[in-house]
């Protein structure tokens, strides 16, 4: 595909000015980001936004405000308080060793299934960016593999060996699964499934009474080789298999989803960004920030992305059409390396010839955005994409409109504003982890 690309500056809002050219609606949004997102921290919280009015917004008390992910993180909490205390009435407590993670306040992703099913791939292509061919040479699992993830949020993904029967009385059941955010059950699409169902059904059954709100996540996996008619059948197959099972012994309407999934593709990703988007409290937030970009600068779709495993973490209502994720998710992909190439740190002389003469400024002063920032034009759409990274975990990727070029300024404002929003939506939600 031939591309044309142009790096273009960012320009700096003038003070006094700042929201100049922007949409009401993302000021208001913004506005009720800092709201929403209230603790004690941003009472009296000068706002300084509309038509160079100055106000004072005093949050007099707090909003209460439950998303999905906040409300299954209370039940969790819930879950296991109640779990605790049972173990305290029988004495046990003592004897049980705290799992650490719990400690930590860390979601767990779980990824189990039979053997040779492609979870240890999974994890390697996702979170480590391994080739997906070079998964044929990964040796099977023999211990608990857990890796601890440092992103835009902490998280842990831990991959269980396929002979493990963790079902075991030996097994600190808490401990696997106190805190967990999500049990991915991984199913081999191209081998004989019926095993992986009972296993899973078994699992199920077994967790359910002490763990009812485990987010069970079904990857039914390796669909690359399959047929689209073919894929569904398999889907429509299992997904009756496991609700008759479940409802024959009187579970229904489990949280169960279900996903087809290849790690040749980008359905892993697009999965992965599903369970992990279920991890996160202010979703909503996000993603009516996301809207309200689309719509005053005129985006066909915008994603927010975790640079490092090219996971989407919001998006804009309009549906999700794979070729453009998949476009998004190549262009971070160029971008990264681009700036690693460009981005080495330069040494103090160097930086103190850039601050000399002839311009005598601080460098901060010359560039007018420190982050990375791009946009590119695909010559057969005529679509403009832009990225622009939010801080060094996240960036923001849109795909505009034909013609939207003429009008970069003022989009290039709006996207400052709404990364600006979106940092200050992750500092507050980080500090208030760092309280609790
Ligand atoms: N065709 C295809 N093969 C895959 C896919 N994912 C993984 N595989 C292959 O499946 C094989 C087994 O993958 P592993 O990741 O080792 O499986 P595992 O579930 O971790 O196995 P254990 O460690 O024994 O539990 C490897 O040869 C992978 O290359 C996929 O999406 N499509």
């Amino acid at each position: 595909m031939s591309t044309t690309s142009s790096i273009t500056p960012c320009r700096k809002p003038l003070s006094g000015t700042s929201f100049i050219g922007l949409e009401n609606s993302i000021v208001n949004e913004l506005v009720r980001v800092l709201f929403v997102s209230s603790t004690s921290t941003i009472r009296n919280t000068l706002v300084q936004p509309i038509h160079g009015t100055t106000f004072v917004a005093i949050v007099i008390s707090d909003v209460s405000y439950i998303s999905p992910a906040q409300l299954n993180i209370e039940r969790v909490y819930e879950q296991n308080r109640l779990i605790a205390q049972k173990k305290d009435a029988s004495g046990a407590l003592e004897s049980a060793p705290v799992p650490a993670a719990a400690t930590q306040g860390k979601p767990r992703l779980l990824l189990m299934g039979q053997r040779r099913s492609g979870k240890s791939s999974i994890s390697s292509v996702v979170f480590h960016k391994m080739p997906p061919n070079e998964t044929l040479f990964l040796e099977s699992t023999a211990r608990v593999q857990k890796d601890s993830m440092h992103s835009f949020m902490d998280f842990q993904v831990w991959d269980f060996p396929g002979q493990v029967d963790f079902l075991d009385p030996t097994f600190d059941l808490d401990a696997i699964f106190g805190e967990i955010g999500a049990l991915i059950w991984v199913i081999d699409a191209q081998d004989d499934y019926l095993e992986a169902i009972n296993r899973l059904n078994s699992t199920i059954l077994n967790l359910q009474p002490t763990y009812p709100n485990i987010n069970i996540e079904v990857f039914i996996h390796k669909v690359d080789g399959l047929s689209d008619d073919y894929k569904l059948d398999i889907q429509r197959d299992i997904m009756q298999r496991i609700q008759d099972e479940l409802s024959d012994h009187g579970v229904e309407n489990a949280p169960i989803n279900f996903h087809l999934t290849s790690i040749y593709n980008h359905s892993i990703f697009e999965a992965f960004s599903k369970v992990i988007q279920k991890l996160i409290p202010h979703l909503p937030t996000l993603e009516a920030l996301l809207n309200d970009l689309c719509r005053s600068c005129r985006f066909e779709k915008a994603y927010l992305f975790d640079v490092l495993s090219k996971i989407y973490i919001a998006t804009d209502s309009s549906p999700v059409d794979m070729p453009s994720y998949e476009i998004c998710s190549d262009y971070i992909d160029v971008i990264v390396d681009v700036a690693e190439i460009y981005g080495w740190p330069r040494s103090d002389e160097y930086i103190e010839s850039l601050e000399g003469e002839p311009w005598n400024k601080k460098l901060e002063d010359q560039v007018a955005c420190l982050d990375a920032e791009s946009a590119i034009v695909l010559t057969d759409m005529k679509r403009p994409i832009m990225l622009r990274e939010v801080n060094k975990y996240l960036a923001l990727v849109a795909i505009m409109r034909e013609g939207s070029f003429e009008k970069m300024p003022l989009v290039t404002m709006n996207v400052e504003t709404v990364a600006d929003g979106l940092t200050k939506v992750f500092e507050i939600t980080k500090q208030r982890n760092m309280v609790s």
